[in-house]
């Protein structure tokens, strides 16, 4: 296999530049790209992306753009946009032209709008490209200055999902290889879903003992949704689903759980909702997961709870 040495990551936000770290202490150096002039010229000229990562600096050979014809040439393109870009940057990709060799490693959580389907099948449906998925229990803060995490990287393309892990992988980063695109797919969608859920109940009084019910409901609900459309039940153990679904709902640094927390306290405003100024993935996947499974007749009590209150 073709060495891969060059990653561009597209979307300048707090997992971008985190990955962008991760990608940097490898390789000593990766490219940004954001619309954001600020942004760039902050990462470029203090190695620092203040908005989304504080104070945190950044390794050197960090750069940004705001071309996005300048990832063209890279080896490896991360994309790292918020779930509702995702078909944007799909599309600008390709109007701008890539080589069929570029591979795409996938790390927005999500699912695509129009049509409602998942990013596999969207990936598929535009590109020829190898396409692999990185997703875990990862807050960015603490990746960008390389605290110990997990992640798993999955892909149909087991060669080259096992070449990246292990050219990612070291004592700070444990990474895990799976064939499973759909179960990680489905877990990065429901997770958030999940958290908005949990700091609901936190909202309400209610305590550890029901979070951990909320956590086994969600897995519950990761295994019949990802069973029903072809994936397989040993994931559930991976760090991208257990380990992910944990992270975001027991922990107030999740945007989700946070949200969801001001979702009760605002009495589910539909107003405080469209006005929220962070990103909150969960709202707008409870309401595409709930249609996307509509044909299924399934029992989901928990994210169809969330979906209720969102629609
Ligand atoms: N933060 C985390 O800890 C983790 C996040 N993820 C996933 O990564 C994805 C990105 O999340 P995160 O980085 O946290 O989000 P942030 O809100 O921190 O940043 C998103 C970035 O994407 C940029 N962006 C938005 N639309 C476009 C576009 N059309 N083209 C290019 N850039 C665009 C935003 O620019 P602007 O500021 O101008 O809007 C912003 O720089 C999500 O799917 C999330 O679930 C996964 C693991 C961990
Ligand atoms: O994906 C994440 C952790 O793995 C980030 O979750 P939040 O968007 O809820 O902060």
């Amino acid at each position: 296999m073709k060495k891969l040495k060059n990653f561009a990551v597209i979307g300048g936000g707090s997992w971008g530049t985190a990955l962008a770290c991760l990608v940097a202490r490898v390789y000593g150096s990766a490219l940004i790209y954001t619309p954001e002039v600020n942004i760039v010229d902050e990462i470029n000229n203090h190695h620092k992306n203040s908005k989304y990562l504080d104070d945190t600096a950044l390794p050197s050979g960090i750069t940004a753009t705001v071309s996005l014809l300048d990832v063209a040439s890279y080896d490896v393109i991360i994309l790292a946009v918020p779930s509702q870009a995702f078909e944007i940057v799909i599309q600008e990709l390709k109007q701008i032209g890539l080589s069929s060799k570029t591979v795409f490693l996938i790390a927005t959580k999500g699912m695509c709008q129009e049509p409602l389907q998942l990013f596999s099948t969207k990936m598929e449906q535009e590109f020829d490209n190898p396409y692999v998925f990185i997703s875990g229990p990862n807050f960015a803060k603490e990746v960008a200055v390389g605290n110990f995490a997990s992640i798993t990287i999955t892909s149909k393309d087991q060669p080259l999902a096992r070449y990246i892990a292990d050219e990612l992988s070291s004592e700070q980063l444990d990474v895990s290889v799976s064939t499973d695109i759909i179960t990680v797919q489905i877990a990065g969608i429901v997770k958030n879903i999940i958290a908005i859920k949990s700091g609901i109940l936190m909202a309400q009084g209610y305590g550890e003992n029901a979070r951990a019910w909320l956590v086994s409901k969600g897995l519950e609900e990761i295994a019949i949704i990802s069973k029903a459309l072809g994936g397989n039940q040993e994931s559930l153990t991976l760090p991208a689903v257990i380990g992910d679904l944990v992270l975001t709902s027991y922990s107030t640094t999740s945007r989700n759980t946070k949200f969801g927390y001001e979702f009760h306290q605002n009495n589910y405003s539909k107003e405080f909702l469209a006005n929220y100024p962070v990103l909150v993935e969960g709202a707008s996947a409870a309401k595409l997961l709930h249609s996307f499974v509509s044909n299924y007749n399934l029992d989901l009590p928990m994210t169809s709870s969330v979906a209720k209150l969102v629609i």
